[in-house]
């Protein structure tokens, strides 16, 4: 028995074994209305981008969006969104910084002295860090919290599926055959755990020439759409090869990207946030 089953409620007629944990001040101090993770099966396809673009596109649609950078041994959140402060640790835990227009973002790179410093971690401790992430970060009260999975089905996509209240996941592909070989993977293997999947997202789909904006299908004929019906999953569009948001994305300014197909791409998501509302009392510790 712990201290607090003195003033619960249920006192006297539980085991104590079905307590949930005592909330950290944080999560005290946090309301998130849903966590949707973001993955792929390969590395490069771009998921980092995408999720940075969704932040941005929900953020523009009137929602309060933070990105949890769970990519702890490669993070590039903090780079696209152009964030140098570093995290504030406070009495209640870690608040953290602001992008310009006002995205929450928290990642390892922002705890550390130098963001070159490489993170030379075994999976429980980067498992740790994660969990920590979950209790210990002030994230007020935001509508949507995206998580950056690294890619593939390794140690971290694991341990958030066990150990964190996802409500949904967002899969990002690209056409080669390789990579959508792998996304089914990652697919079958977030199956297990049985989330709710929000839409698949097919990345670099075509390059438009910028004089005739002819469509060249460079890494081959997309398949997004057809992987989606196969996996049921929504699809919620394709994007191309656009030099524009390497450029802005290295330069830090991922918010100053403007795409016709990442709107349609944002609202079809916010679409798919706003069905199946009903809370699952198991996740209750953070919900609005
Ligand atoms: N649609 C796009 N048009 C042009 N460049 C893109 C596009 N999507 C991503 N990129 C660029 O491709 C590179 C890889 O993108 P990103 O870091 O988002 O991939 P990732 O899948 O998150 O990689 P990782 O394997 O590290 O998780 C970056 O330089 C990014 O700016």
């Amino acid at each position: 028995m712990s201290d607090s089953c003195n003033t619960c409620s249920a006192a006297g007629t539980c085991s104590g074994e079905s307590c949930p944990p005592e909330l950290t001040e944080a999560q005290k101090a946090s309301r998130i209305g849903k966590v949707v993770a973001i993955m792929s099966g390969k590395g490069g396809v771009g998921k980092s981008s995408v999720t940075g673009m969704l932040a941005v596109s929900l953020r523009r649609q009137g929602y309060k969006v933070g990105i949890l950078d769970a990519d702890i041994t490669g993070p590039s959140i903090p780079k696209i969104f152009g964030v140098k402060d570093k995290a504030n640790v406070v009495p209640a835990g870690v608040i953290p910084p602001t992008s310009s227009s006002g995205i929450k973002i928290m990642s390892l790179n922002l705890m550390l002295e130098n963001e070159d410093d490489p993170v030379i971690w075994r999976g429980p401790i980067i498992a740790q860090i994660l969990n920590q992430f979950w209790t210990d970060v002030v994230w007020g009260e935001l509508d949507y919290l995206l998580l950056d999975l690294p890619p593939g089905t390794g140690d971290v996509p694991i341990t958030i599926f066990q150990s964190l209240p996802v409500d949904g996941l967002v899969v990002v592909t690209s056409p080669q055959q390789l990579a959508n070989m792998v996304v089914r993977k990652a697919i079958k293997m977030a199956k297990k755990y049985d989330p709710r999947f929000y839409g698949l997202i097919e990345n670099m789909a075509y390059v438009e020439c910028p004089h005739c904006q002819e469509r060249m299908e460079i890494f081959g004929k997309p398949q997004g759409q057809a992987e989606a019906a196969r996996s049921e999953i929504p699809y919620l569009g394709e994007l191309p090869v656009d030099p524009a948001l390497a450029t802005l994305s290295d330069a830090g300014k991922i918010e100053e990207y403007q795409s016709p197909a990442f709107d349609e791409i944002g609202r079809r998501l916010a679409e798919e946030l706003k069905k199946n509302v009903t809370l699952n009392p198991s996740k209750l510790n953070l919900k609005m």
